[in-house]
């Protein structure tokens, strides 16, 4: 495979079972080693465009190519990682072995440093021995976030991973992560356009169902960013921007 695991979505369409459509049309390229924030109302067709992509969803048109590879041919070469809103951890194993496990999944040697290292990064350090019944949701969201990373994916795929991460953990994550990530293709679903100027190098907006591209923004600020950057006036002029393009009230 080549080693530029860029993702091009050709002409992307996908309407469910009953008429629902939740992507029409949708041409757009990822570029390799780039954060993507995808931003759209709720509802719009967000997940399925990343579902699409990772190859668990079938288009009804349109491809979607990712290194040139099909998602299928992607997931088995392992290039592809997930972390979705529902973290599917097992339910047998614990935090350490549910993130492990996906080194194992991707036939990669085990490494439990960066195991280890990994749940200390995420706030879970001391609950490595914890089974999914007995975390919280973030807790879990967390886990989630940890095994999608310790495989050092060329492709991540991130839909709401902070969505049940309480908002101090969502901010030391928004500043630690990035720099695990660096180098990966990363495509990541968020409701907060905050995290979306913090973390990406492009904000995608998306309207409302089925899911079209209303506005493609860059965001030339350098990394590592800090969140106090939310502060600076770059900052919010991205912000205010992506905002208006969802059509949302400009904070006073
Ligand atoms: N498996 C499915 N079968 C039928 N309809 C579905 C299915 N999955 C999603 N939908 C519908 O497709 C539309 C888009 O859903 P999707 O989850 O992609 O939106 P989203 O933008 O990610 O939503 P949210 O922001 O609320 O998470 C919605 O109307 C949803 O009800």
């Amino acid at each position: 495979m080549q080693d530029d695991a860029g993702v091009t979505c050709t002409a992307l369409g996908k309407t469910y079972p009953g008429g629902v459509a939740a992507v029409q049309s949708v041409t757009l390229q990822f570029a390799a080693g780039q954060t993507t924030a995808l931003v759209g109302p709720s509802g719009c067709g967000k997940s399925t465009l990343l579902r699409l992509i990772a190859g668990l969803e079938r288009p009804d048109s349109g491809t979607v190519r990712i290194a040139g590879l099909t998602p299928a041919q992607a997931r088995r070469q392992g290039v592809i990682s997930v972390a979705f809103q529902d973290p599917s951890l097992l339910p047998w194993l614990d935090a350490a072995r549910n993130v492990a496990l996906a080194r194992k999944l991707a036939r990669q040697p085990p490494d439990p440093q960066r195991v280890a290292q990994l749940l200390d990064l995420v706030g879970l350090q001391g609950f490595a021995a914890t089974r999914p019944a007995a975390m919280s949701g973030g807790m879990r969201q967390r886990t989630a976030i940890a095994r999608a990373l310790v495989t050092a994916p060329q492709l991540l795929l991130l839909d709401e991973p902070f969505g049940a991460v309480d908002e101090l953990t969502r901010r030391q994550l928004a500043r630690d992560l990035p720099s695990l990530w660096q180098g990966a293709t990363t495509v990541l679903v968020t409701h907060s356009v905050d995290e979306a100027v913090l973390l990406a190098h492009r904000i995608i907006v998306l309207s409302a169902r089925p899911a079209r591209i209303v506005a493609d923004i860059a965001v030339p600020l350098s990394h590592p960013r800090s969140p106090d950057l939310t502060e600076t006036p770059a900052f919010r002029q991205i912000a205010a921007h992506t905002r208006a393009a969802l059509a949302l009230p400009q904070p006073t």
